[in-house]
């Protein structure tokens, strides 16, 4: 053992083995390194954080690996395995494994205690989680993911779990009010977005109700959620664990999950003449996104392929809708939506605009700050209105409906489509899924904005009770123009992947309101492979 002068904890130098090939291994208990060289040329030199280990286990050597080379002199070898993360392309994450064999017990022991000492001072990681699985969502395979991919890797890094099946909508929203969350390290929930939604209503809800906040006022300072949320991706879009993580693949996510990580995020409520109607995370849309949601809810066993079908179909309608747009602009946001900083791991544009939200908080008090600064107004026909959280990015847009959206940065992009050609339209449409800017459009307006409102021109023009003229109006089509495709049908906001059935409503976004277990995008330069070879 390498003793240091300066008093700091020894380093662990051993000379192993794998399999056939001597190595080096060193453990840099004080900079938290496992690192291993071999002790011939090529010289490979490879080295894993502590915090990218998974476990470390104690290794049964056959007798035909033992037969083998040089292991032929010795009585018994032993070895550990140490599992750890590994990067590989797309953002995508995989357990590796390497094998060290040791000359005797004694140092085999101390090898493995000391990683476990190591594994032991990583805090953030969970030790029991609560896990909802929806057997319906996405191509119905979230049982078996779980089972095959997940469940494996949880028992692998000692980590224990309750496990729900949902038997309806909302059982996992629901039981989350009832259950013992004190117990739990974090929640877990193998579906698509719409189970995203579930868990997350189910906890800001329960963290507000605990909390004595009525979430009905939509000035409430709502109180942060910090029971973490894990999203295995079992769904049709997988939107939010795409966007929060890069890839929508079970096995990465379980590796975030694992090695405790965290990653605030922006939540967004939206309110309907005082009362509460919804939380959303990544997407508010409305017109052309709520429309393909409301017309594709119908298409359910058609499975994934439904939002192709219903997306054809509504482009072909090209419906437009009338109101009007009143927004707040995000002035505390270093960011803006076409300035091209991309939101990535430790993100400073999320850092700063928190760190400013706060100081306003401090300078003009709770509640007092939000509604500060000047409203914007915009009247018009629109074919498409979306406010993003997030960039939105999914395996059908892997760069989103607005690329540079922040996860953490207490603002969202408004984004507004014109009534244009269907052609254009169709431009538009495509540019998210290449390298073109899809803001560069006469037809396209965009927004950072802390707050909005969108009233529809024809509940405006109505002096009497939104309700009744609601009813007055809803399933028929414009009279004033009946060849026109001015919709009064659909009143669809598509939030998050459920529908709204309420054309007027407020916004507002609340900056870092829960947590998941991810860490944002990682910059490329820091997702090569791992373990880093030197
Ligand atoms: C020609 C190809 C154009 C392709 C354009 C692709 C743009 C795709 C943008 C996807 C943005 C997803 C935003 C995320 C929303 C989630 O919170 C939500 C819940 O999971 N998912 C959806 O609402 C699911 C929404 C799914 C929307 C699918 C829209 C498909 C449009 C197809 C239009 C075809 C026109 C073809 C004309 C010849
Ligand atoms: N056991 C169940 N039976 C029926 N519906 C359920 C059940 N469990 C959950 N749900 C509901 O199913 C809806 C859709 O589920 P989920 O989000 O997992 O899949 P998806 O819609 O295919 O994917 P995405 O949201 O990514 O498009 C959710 O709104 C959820 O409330
Ligand atoms: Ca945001």
């Amino acid at each position: 053992m390498e003793q240091p002068p300066d008093g700091r904890r020894p380093r662990l130098i051993s000379s192993l083995a794998q399999g056939q090939r001597s190595c080096e291994v060193s453990l840099d208990r004080e900079l938290g390194l496992l690192t291993w060289w071999d002790a011939q040329p090529p010289r490979r030199n490879f080295s894993v954080p502590a915090s990218e280990i998974i476990a470390v286990e104690e290794t049964k050597i056959d007798e035909k690996q033992c037969n083998s080379g040089k292991w032929q002199k010795m009585e018994k070898p032993h070895a550990f395995t140490v599992y750890y993360v590994k990067r590989a392309r797309n953002y995508c994450w995989r357990c590796n494994e390497e094998t060290f064999w040791c000359i005797d017990e004694q140092l085999c022991n101390q090898w493995i205690n000391s990683l476990k000492e190591l594994l032991d001072l990583q805090t953030s990681r969970p030790k029991h989680l609560l896990v909802y699985i929806n057997p319906y969502g996405g191509k119905q395979k979230g049982k078996r993911i779980y089972e095959q991919k997940v469940a494996p890797l949880f028992s692998l890094a000692s980590i224990s779990t309750d496990v729900i099946i949902t038997e309806h909508a909302n059982h996992a929203k629901d039981n989350l009010f009832e259950v013992n969350i004190e117990k739990y390290d974090g929640v877990v929930c193998v579906g698509g977005d719409g189970m995203v939604s579930e868990v997350m209503h189910g906890l800001i809800g329960r963290t507000q109700k605990d909390s004595g906040i009525d979430q009905n006022n939509p000035k409430a300072p709502l109180v942060q959620c910090n029971v973490r949320i894990g999203i295995i991706p079992a769904g049709s879009t997988d939107c939010i664990c795409y966007a929060t993580v890069g890839i929508n693949d079970p096995v990465t996510s379980a590796l975030h999950i694992i090695v405790g990580d965290t990653l605030p995020l922006d939540v967004s409520s939206v309110h309907h003449n005082n009362a509460f109607l919804k939380y959303y995370v990544s997407l508010l849309g409305y017109g052309f996104y709520g429309d393909v949601l409301k017309d594709s809810e119908k298409k359910r066993w058609m499975g994934t392929i439904r939002y192709d079908f219903s997306g054809f179909k509504t482009f072909l309608s090209h419906h437009y809708y009338e109101g009007t747009v009143s927004y707040l602009p995000a002035k505390h946001t270093l960011g803006s939506p076409r300035d091209k900083k991309y939101c990535r791991t430790g993100c400073c544009i999320c850092r700063q605009s928190k760190q400013q939200l706060e100081e306003q908080r401090k300078k003009y008090g709770i509640g007092r700050d939000e509604g500060r600064g000047e409203w914007k107004v915009i009247k018009g026909k629109f074919l498409a209105i979306n406010a993003a959280n997030m960039s939105c990015a999914c395996p059908r847009s892997p760069k989103g409906l607005s690329p540079t959206a922040h996860l953490a940065d207490g603002s969202a992009d408004l984004i507004l489509v014109r009534k244009c050609s269907r052609f254009d339209f169709l431009r538009y449409l495509v540019r998210h899924t290449n390298q073109d800017d899809q803001f560069d459009f006469t037809f396209v307006e965009v927004y950072r904005v802390k707050k909005f409102q969108f009233t529809s021109k024809h509940l405006e023009d109505d002096d009497s009770d939104v309700k009744d003229v609601g009813k007055k109006h809803f399933g028929q089509f414009c009279r004033d123009h009946p060849v026109c495709c001015c919709n009064l049908t659909n009143n669809t906001w598509n939030c998050d992947g459920e529908m709204l059935n309420s054309s007027t409503i407020e916004v507002r976004v609340h900056c870092q309101l829960m947590k998941l277990f991810a860490r944002g995008i990682e910059e490329k330069s820091t997702s090569n492979h791992s373990p880093i070879e030197q």
